[in-house]
Parts: structure tokens; sequence; C-alpha cells
């Protein structure tokens, strides 16, 4: 069933576990985030980004609604870094019943002002808000503390920025970071800092930048003839203590990416004949679906559905 994203992330944080925010560009992925969260009893949010509504169009949105709805746990349908106002105006169109507005990367006052704006208008026809505050950037464990202030969410600055947007959840920067190079070994999270936000934040709070990067899948990539560099991801210890700590919603993208992309690159390779695309994207379905599921067991939404 389709329901907002807060409805999904206050019980969350009151019952202290996490929620996966998985993205979907396609039928396949969607499939397979749905399938795991009805095997698992599982809450979960799928993610569309301004790119995935570029590549898939009203087509997608029109998918994603459609099996969310048909779902048998509660799904929230998310617009994933909202660029700018038209943009959420065109989620909130489209029937998304959560939006992100990201205006992180402007000044405070700037992101408080544009957050507002969007927080208006989706309350409006009640759809729930996250906005962003701080860089999503790894950072070294010892660089100095002012560095660190510059860069990552100020607490007492977060609670200030929720008080006056009156968004419903926050993306916090702590350490995580995009993609599949998140920083050298175990990357670096400022639990300290996490702990302070929290303190002062009573919303659910976000994660971003939150793949895993599994070695095992970075292996099976590699051998199956992909290119990939010196890649890390945030350890599952790590995690777990973010969300023991007040975050609610974690995002997962690079390991469902690299899950797919793997066992397609595995399927051509294994049949080079084989030209019926329903042979490789299925055994990738399934390899996202089962990324999906464990996920789902690290952040303890397995039975809250
Ligand atoms: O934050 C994300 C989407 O908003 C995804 O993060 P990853 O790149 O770590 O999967
Ligand atoms: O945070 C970004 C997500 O991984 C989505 O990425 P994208 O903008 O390439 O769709
Ligand atoms: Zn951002
Ligand atoms: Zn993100």
């Amino acid at each position: 069933m389709l329901v907002t994203g807060l409805e999904i992330l206050k019980k969350a944080r009151a019952e202290g576990y996490g929620v996966g925010a998985f993205n979907t560009n396609n039928m396949e992925f969607t499939q397979a985030i749905l399938e795991a969260a009805e095997e698992m009893r599982s809450p979960v949010i799928l993610a569309l980004s301004e790119g995935a509504l570029k590549y898939g169009g009203k087509a997608l949105a029109t998918l994603v609604q459609e099996l969310a709805r048909d779902a048998r746990v509660p799904v929230a349908v998310h617009l994933d870094h909202g660029s700018s106002y038209e943009s959420v105006l065109l989620a909130l169109r489209l029937g998304f019943t959560s939006v992100m507005i990201d205006k992180s990367h402007e000044d405070f006052e700037t992101n408080v002002r544009e957050t507002r704006r969007v927080v208006e208008a989706a309350h409006a026809v009640g759809v729930t808000v996250e906005a962003e505050l701080g860089r999503l950037a790894g950072i070294e464990e010892h660089v100095a503390v002012d560095e660190k202030d510059a860069l990552l969410t100020n607490p007492e600055e977060a609670r200030i920025f929720m008080e006056r947007t009156g968004a419903d959840y926050l993306a916090v920067a702590i350490g995580t970071s995009h993609g599949a190079y998140k920083g050298k070994g175990r990357p670096f999270i400022d639990h300290p800092r996490l702990e302070r936000i929290a303190a002062l934040v009573p919303a659910p709070l976000v994660l971003h930048g939150a793949s895993a990067v599994p070695p095992e899948l970075v292996e099976r990539f590699r051998a199956a003839g992909g290119e990939i560099g010196e890649a890390a991801g945030i350890h599952p210890e790590d995690i777990k203590k973010a969300i023991a700590l007040g975050v609610a919603k974690i995002n997962t993208d690079t390991d469902l990416r690299l899950a797919f992309t793997a066992l397609v690159r595995e399927g051509l390779n294994k049949n080079p004949k084989e030209f019926d695309p329903r042979k490789y994207l299925g055994p990738a379905r399934e390899a996202v679906k089962e990324v999906v599921k464990s996920r789902m067991e690290l952040f303890g939404s397995v039975g809250k559905a």
C-alpha cells in the first residue's frame, strides 16, 4: 500500500530500526525491491532521482506507483535529491508520497527559504518532505575539528533548520558519500556528531551514501570483466550504530547497481549466443532482490510491516 514517507519513518525512529530507501530506474529494480519487502514483511521506500525521471519519464512513475499500491507492505514513492521547487511540483503531480528538496549546497538562509517553500506546497497535498543540511563528503578521522565543522552537519544548526522549515525528516552529513569510492579502508563516520544531532532533532534522520560496496560484490563485478578502482563502502556496524542513534532512512543505490551489472556481465559472458534480454535481466533482478533483503536484515526492518 502507498503511504507517506513520514508514516513509515516516524515509526522507525520511535522503535529504533531503519528503513531502506532503494533507488530504482526500471521495472526490474522496482520488482526486486518490492518482492524483497513483501518476503521480509518490511516497509520500504522506492527512491526516484531526477535522473531516473529523465530516463524513465511518466512510464516509470506510473509503473512504480502501480506496483507500490499493489504491494502488501507500506511503500513510499520518494523523489530523491529534488534540486528545485519545480522538480518537487512535478513529483507531486506524478503522485509521489514523499519528496526531498536538496539545497544543502546553498548557504544556510537560502536552504531554509527554499526548503520552507517546498514544505508548504507538499504539505498542502499531504506529502511529507526530506531536507538536507551539511555536505556529503568522505572525511578522514584525524582532520581538524573546524574542517569537520565546515563540512558536516552542525547539530545546533540542524535544530534551528528543522524548526524554521517544518521539514519532516533530515538528511545529515556525518562522513558518508555517494558512489563506490567512499574513502580508504573503513570510511570514518562521525557517530558522536550524529548523537548530538539526534538529541536536538526529534525527526527521523536520513543517511545518504550508505552503500556497503561489499568486497565480494566488487570482486564478482571485476571477475566478470568490470573495471573498478579502490572501492570502499560504509561498514555494516557503522550503519547499525547510526540506526541506534536515530537514523531511520538509509539510502542504497550503488550496491544494487553493482549487483545488477555484475550479473548482466556474467550472463552475457556465459552465453555469447544469447540475445533474449530476459535470460540475463532475470538473474540480475534476483541478485538485486538478495542485496535488498540483506540490507533489510541489517537495518532491522524485517517483520515491521
Ligand atoms: O544516497 C544515495 C541516494 O540518494 C545512494 O547512496 P550510495 O551511492 O551509497 O548507494
Ligand atoms: O544519490 C544519487 C542516487 O544514487 C541517484 O543517482 P542518479 O542521480 O545517477 O540517478
Ligand atoms: Zn546533497
Ligand atoms: Zn543521496
